[in-house]
């Protein structure tokens, strides 16, 4: 029995688009989802177990731990992939921005990864965890302050977690820059954000879909930040 994959924030974009890679292949699939779309009940169509969960809360958190925990004895891979991309706002708080931002990019793969690295370790071939960061861990952000801020602490995660679980576990970040715009992004906000790196393109969820793949086949990488930026860093 192939061990499964888990992918949180599988209703949309990269995440649903992972879900859909593997399950292509024939990978068995354990997608999260906070807002139920049609995109959940295709998935479960398609094989995938989908689990509601909101990781807004710890109690959300540990909900979904235990129910995953109840699914299956073992784990391929833990794919950390659900985010919000939350601006400052001179309509909130900015602290109610930053605890939000840390409790689902950092709080909740911390957690996640300390009660569940047993599913990982239970495997005689190697697992992976993979967090899905950000480009701007290395430069931050004007206007998604506490955005990057919490995508730093997912980045240094990695770092502490290969150190951890080594060997059994590789543990890696993908950091990406623009991959696809978002309904409602504006041409001149489309334009602007093209010229931010060399190659001037939004790949679209294939080129992380590639990245994780290749981080899944590779047996001798971890603790280490694939930079998925279009030479971004060179601009
Ligand atoms: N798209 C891009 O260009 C870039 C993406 N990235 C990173 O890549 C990853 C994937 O990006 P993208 O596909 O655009 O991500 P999305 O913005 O589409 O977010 C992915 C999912 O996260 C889920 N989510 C958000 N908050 C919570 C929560 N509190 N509890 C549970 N689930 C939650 C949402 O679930 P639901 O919709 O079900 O409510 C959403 O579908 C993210 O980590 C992102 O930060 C980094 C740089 C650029
Ligand atoms: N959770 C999300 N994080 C990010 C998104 C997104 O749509 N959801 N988008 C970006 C931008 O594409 C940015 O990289 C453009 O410079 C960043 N993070």
């Amino acid at each position: 029995m192939t061990a499964p994959i888990l992918i949180t924030g599988a209703s949309q974009r990269i995440g649903l688009a992972f879900a859909k890679h593997c399950l292509e292949r024939d990978v068995p699939i354990i997608a999260t989802y906070r807002t139920h779309r049609p995109a959940v009940d295709d998935l479960v169509q398609a094989g995938a177990t989908c689990l509601h969960a909101d990781f807004a809360s710890n109690a959300g958190v540990d909900a979904f731990i235990d129910t995953l925990r109840a699914q299956t004895p073992t784990l391929r891979a833990i794919i950390h992939n659900a985010s919000d991309w939350l601006p400052e706002s001179p309509d909130t708080d900015p602290a109610d921005v930053m605890a939000a931002m840390m409790q689902i990019h950092s709080t909740t793969p911390y957690r996640i990864n300390l009660a569940c690295r047993d599913l990982l370790e239970n495997s005689d071939t190697p697992t992976d965890i993979v967090h899905m960061t950000d480009y701007v861990v290395e430069k931050g952000s004007a206007k998604h302050i506490a955005y990057a801020a919490s995508k730093a602490a997912l980045d240094n995660l990695t770092l502490s977690f290969a150190r951890l679980l080594s060997p059994g576990v590789k543990v890696n970040s993908i950091a990406p820059s623009l991959i696809m715009f978002n309904e409602g992004d504006s041409e001149a906000y489309r334009e602007k954000t093209l010229k931010k790196s060399l190659l001037g393109i939004a790949p679209g969820e294939t080129a992380a879909v590639q990245t994780l793949q290749f981080l899944l086949d590779n047996p001798y990488i971890t603790g280490r930040r694939i930079g998925l930026d279009g030479g971004r860093n060179l601009v």
